[in-house]
This record gives C-alpha cells, structure tokens and sequence, in this order.
C-alpha cells in the first residue's frame, strides 16, 4: 500500500482503510481482487486469504467494477444486494494511468441499517396517517351526531332504524324500549339530530337520578319561594328550557305513580303550573321517554299508568339485546377498535383469534356499553399492536371456562352411554354364543355370574334368540 508523506510524517492509509466503515475492493486490470479490507469481509463475509489474487467475477460475477473495467468510466452510488437481507451502496472508479486502465476500486457501504430504519420511519408515517383518517371520518360522524354514529349489521337494527328515521321527521312522541346499554340514549338524540327541531334543545331528565320531592320543580321549574332552600328568583323546568326542542325522559319507567299523574296532564294539554305557581305556562315540546323495565308488565301490575303508557308510546321503538342480534358484534369491535385507536394512538395489526372467537359467543349481559368498555380495555393492553385473548376480562373468560365445564359434564355422559352401549352388546354376544347359558356367558366375559343377572337386569337384556 501506498503511503504518503507529509511533511516528513508518513499517513498509514492501510491502518485508515482497515478502520473505515466501508468496504473496499480494489481489483488490477486483470480483474484479480489486488485489497480487500475488513469491513469487506465481514460485509460479504469472505475472509481476505479466501479472495485476494482470485478473480473477482468467481465470487461476484455481475460486480460493477467489471464493468467500470471495460468502459474506464466511474459509477456512483448504485444499490446492489449482495445477500438477502443485506443493501449495500457501491461506487466504483477506475485507477488510470494516462488513458491507460490499471485497476478498479470498489467502495461499498451497507446501508441495511439505515434502510431497515427508514422503513420502520415510512411504516410509523404511515400509521399516523392511518389515525388520522379515521380520527377525520370518526370526527365528520360525531358532528352529524344522528343515525351515523349507529353501528348495525342485523336486519333487527335495519328496521329499527327505518323506523326511527322516519318517525324523526314527525313530532309523534316515542317510546324506547331495551336493556341497559342498547343505545336508548343514541337513538333518542339521533331522532332528535334528524327532526325539524334539531336547531333547538335536547334536554335530559334521568328520572331514576332525581329524588322524588325534586321530580316536580325539576320538570315544571317553580316560582320564587315556592320552597325553603329555593332560589329567590324562581327557576324555569326542564319543560321550559326544552322550548321548541325535544323532551328526553330517561328511565321512564321509575317515575312515582304521582308524579305520572302529573306528567300526563302536562302532555296532553301542553301546558303546566310552576311549583307555587298559578299562572299555566304553555309549551312547544317533543316527547321521547327510554326505559330498560318493561313497561307493559308494569302497567299490568298497576306500577304504571295506562294512558301515560299510552300517551308515549306513539311510536314504539324497541332495541333487541346484542345476544340477539349477533350480527353486529363484528362491527361494533371493528368500529370501537378504530375508535381506541385513535384515542390511544395505537395501531392495531392482530387479534388473537381466541380472543375474537370468545367476543362473538359472549352474550354481552351489558350490551353495547359492556363491548365498547372491553374493546377500549383490549386496546390499552395491547402490546406491539396485538390483542391477545388473555387481555380479556375475567368476567368474560370465566364464563367460557364454566361453560367449558359444563361441556366436559355432557361428555362424560356421554360416555357413560358409550361405555353401556359396549357392555350390552358384548352381553348379548356372549349369551348368543353360549346359547343363552349364563353361568358359561358369565365365565366368558370373566364377570361373576351375579354381576352378569345385575347387568342384564339394569342394561334391560332379555335372552337373545339367536
Ligand atoms: N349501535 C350502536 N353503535 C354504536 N355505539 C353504540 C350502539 N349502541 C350503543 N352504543 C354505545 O353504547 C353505550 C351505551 O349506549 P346508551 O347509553 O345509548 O345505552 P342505553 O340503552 O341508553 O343504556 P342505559 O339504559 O343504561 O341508559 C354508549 O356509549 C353508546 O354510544
């Protein structure tokens, strides 16, 4: 190797070609590998003894410095991949000598690294990107608020949303029926969203929340000392402040028998007293009431009464529970799981199938509500991008594993039958065989003759003829 001086120093450039991170190749005009340095040796994984003085087409025969050999031109920067998994970056220029080509010299540097990082920067720009979008679509359906936001699949939910479309448009007052958790809550503000009214208050009355004594201020409003403890300038009720808008009573179904008295007379004249008020105070409202009891049964039962029953359920909108309609599982997961996503920015590439297998059998006992909860749980667990069937919860688990149980019951039975089954054909051939002789039978199966009578009796054998 060649070494210069400067100045009476003389630079090792051996010593600096052996430590930079490049590989170089340099080959003479007869295409034998003249240096190879280390980093080349452990790029290609060929020891130096093993090449130098070799040709260099033996061991790379579309190398670019045959080439650069042939047409004495330099090529720069062209990728190659010498091995799977492995890129490299080659230039390679020519040695000359006047116009004379003495040699070529390689310099190859392994970007695998840096490609391998690039992609994982390209992936994570395309994972933000994916959020985006559907954090930007799941905005658009939020703002709508109304039927958009609804996820179905099951032809229960078609018809139910139909209906509920159509009855939006109308002022007809609605009765929701359906457990805790089917979405009495989303329907009724989508009915809302959808109505001529929706530029005007949606105003809530959870009538399971508010003490009894409260109920009546809290829906009429009362006027000034109307009570101790009220406010001095009197306030208006969830009546007046739903003006023009729609009136939505929660849980209608725990509302005093008293107080129904009072709501129904309210709805039908479209008009109501303040507490200690004496004037009527008109209204222009909407009426959708929700309960999860079954107001039929409570009507029957005299905890209800029958003409506000009657006065509500106009339009009778009735929400089947999720182990009722199956179909729409899938597509709640998928839509809660874009949701988390987005909320948890995590992507999510697998879920175990177990895991997917248990949520579509589960009976989801608090519907809609109960699916979202464990979807946004499975989402904070999950790690690398993967839901596993152990971050389930236990409740969901363990239902499977006691179901399993009573799986395992049914199996044993059944080979308690198997097993009689065998016995009382190998009785029968026995008694066949020994023409109905029960001692010799008996001796044949290498049973005591009283247990071969006890057998016979509890199988229900009689003496074959054969
Ligand atoms: N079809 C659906 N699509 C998307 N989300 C839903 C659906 N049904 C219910 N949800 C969601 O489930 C949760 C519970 O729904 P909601 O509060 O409307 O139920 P509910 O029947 O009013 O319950 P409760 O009787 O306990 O008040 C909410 O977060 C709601 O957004």
């Amino acid at each position: 190797m060649v070494a210069t001086n400067f100045e009476g120093f003389t630079i090792p450039f051996e010593s600096i070609l052996e430590h930079i991170n490049e590989g170089i190749c340099v080959i003479d005009n007869q295409r034998r590998v003249v240096y190879w340095n280390s980093q080349a040796e452990k790029l290609y994984g060929i020891k130096r003894e093993k090449i130098l003085g070799s040709d260099i087409a033996q061991f790379f025969p579309n190398a670019l410095a045959l080439e650069v050999l042939k047409t004495g031109k330099a090529v720069e920067y062209v990728e190659h991949r010498p091995r799977e998994g492995n890129v490299v970056v080659i230039s390679s220029i020519p040695i000359k000598e006047g116009d004379t080509i003495l040699g070529v010299v390689s310099i190859d540097q392994d970007i695998t690294e840096i490609r391998k990082l690039s992609q994982e920067l390209e992936k994570a720009r395309d994972r933000i990107k994916y959020l985006e979008y559907i954090e930007e679509e799941m905005k658009k359906e939020k703002q709508n608020c109304s039927f958009e936001t609804i996820v179905y699949k099951s032809k229960k939910m078609y018809d139910l949303i139909f209906l509920a479309r159509k009855v939006a448009e109308s002022d007809a007052s609605v009765l929701i029926q359906g457990e805790s958790g089917t979405g009495k809550d989303l329907i009724a503000k989508a009915i809302h969203r959808e109505s001529p009214r929706r530029d005007k208050p949606f105003v809530v009355v959870d009538c399971s929340s508010i003490p009894e004594n409260l109920l009546e201020s809290e829906l009429f409003g009362y006027e000034p000392g109307a009570f101790t403890g009220a406010e001095k300038k009197g306030k208006p009720g969830k009546f007046e402040l739903a003006e023009g808008g729609t009136l939505f009573l929660d849980e209608i179904g725990e509302m005093p028998l008293e107080m129904q008295a009072k709501l129904l007379r309210a709805l039908e004249n479209r008009e109501f007293y303040r507490v200690g008020g004496v004037k009527p105070v008109k209204v222009n409202i909407r009426v959708i009431a929700a309960t999860n009891r079954d107001l039929h049964e409570m009507v029957r039962q005299g905890h209800f009464r029958e003409d506000l029953f009657y006065r509500l359920d106009v339009v009778s909108l009735k929400i089947p529970p999720l182990r009722e309609r199956p179909e729409d599982i899938p597509v709640l997961i998928d839509y809660y799981l874009k949701e988390y996503s987005v909320k948890n920015k995590k992507v999510i590439d697998f879920i175990e199938p177990a895991a997917v297998e248990m949520m579509l059998n589960y009976p989801w006992p608090g519907n809609v509500r109960e699916l979202k909860n464990v979807v946004e749980r499975l989402v904070i667990l999950a790690e690398e991008g993967m839901i596993l069937a152990e971050h389930l919860p236990q409740s969901i688990r363990r239902y499977f594993e006691e179901k399993g149980v009573e799986q395992n019951k049914t199996n044993l039975k059944k080979l308690d039958e198997i097993v009689a089954e065998a016995e009382k054909q190998a009785i029968t051939n026995a008694l066949k065989m020994t023409g109905n002789n029960k001692a010799k039978a008996a001796e044949l199966l290498g049973i005591p003759r009283s247990t071969l009578y006890y057998k016979m009796q509890s199988l229900k054998i009689g003496c074959p003829t054969s």
